[in-house]
């Protein structure tokens, strides 16, 4: 195996929502061109965790973050960081298509045109180069004009995607992209996960352990301590965590005995 690079390196996070901790103290690196799957039983703090990468969990109102999260060497939690900048980096995926009631087209040029105008014919080209990366090219090039609310969940999933890699990002961050879904759209989901990991690096949050088994190279687990605070309990290979975890909590998750 090539020498693994991290993208991202967490330090010693923790997160709270106003008074009220959701998460102690993870350390974990996110490797270049892996995709790190998080998972762990319900309100164990793996949305918050995720959200924590590129800071849109500041979007939630009164929070407060100890740590660092440092991408490519900057801790994005520095006061000179620039949020739009940082989150066109960082894109993000959510549980449910979150698509503008516009043109199939139109939901693609949106980010791209907060950053900056371009002219039509290279619009043009970053909606393709979008749409393809994101395995949907086929099925919309004859309707790009048509409404984006139209397609099925599973292609307003891809095409959630497809905006996000509009922008070029260097990660690419999803909060259970698949729960919505049914099998035939989540395994499309899932072989598109498998190739972009070629241009980026992904971490996926999933309640499926079949599918972070599938589709991840790492493996978090998170679960909650007695007070019921979010924490990394262990991370490793996804072969590892799933056939040789080193906890105890680790192993009766991933069999099924809890959680
Ligand atoms: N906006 C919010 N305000 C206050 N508390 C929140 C908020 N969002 C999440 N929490 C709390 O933070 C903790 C972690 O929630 P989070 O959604 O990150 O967990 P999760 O592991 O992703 O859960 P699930 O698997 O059910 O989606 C929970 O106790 C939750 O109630």
């Amino acid at each position: 195996m090539s020498k693994l690079n991290p993208a991202i390196k967490v330090k010693n996070l923790s997160f709270y929502y106003g008074t009220s901790k959701a998460l102690e103290g993870v350390t974990m690196d996110v490797y270049e061109n892996q995709v790190t799957a998080i998972i762990g039983p319900s309100g164990c703090g793996k949305s918050t965790f995720i959200k924590c990468l590129n800071r849109i969990s500041e979007l939630e109102g009164a929070v407060k973050v100890d740590g660092s999260v440092e991408f490519y060497g900057q801790n994005i939690y520095s006061s000179r960081v620039n949020l739009n900048r940082l989150r066109r980096q960082i894109g993000m995926v959510f549980q449910k298509p979150n698509l503008f009631p516009m043109s199939i087209y139109d939901n693609i040029v949106y980010g791209i045109k907060i950053a900056g105008w371009r002219p039509r014919a290279e619009q043009d080209e970053i909606v393709e180069y979008a749409l393809r990366g994101a395995a949907i090219w086929n099925e919309v090039k004859d309707k790009l004009q048509k409404s984006a609310l139209g397609l099925s969940g599973g292609q307003q999933q891809r095409l959630c995607i497809a905006r996000a890699l509009a922008v070029k990002p260097k990660i690419l961050l999803m909060d259970e992209p698949c729960s919505a879904l049914d099998p035939i759209a989540t395994m499309k989901i899932e072989e598109l996960i498998h190739s972009l990991r070629n241009e980026l690096t992904i971490a996926i949050v999933t309640h499926n352990m079949q599918q972070a088994a599938r589709v991840s190279d790492f493996t978090a687990f998170f679960s909650t301590d007695e007070s019921r605070i979010g924490q990394m309990v262990e991370f490793g290979s996804t072969n590892q965590i799933f056939g040789n975890a080193l906890d105890s909590r680790t192993r009766d998750y991933t069999s099924g005995r809890f959680g």
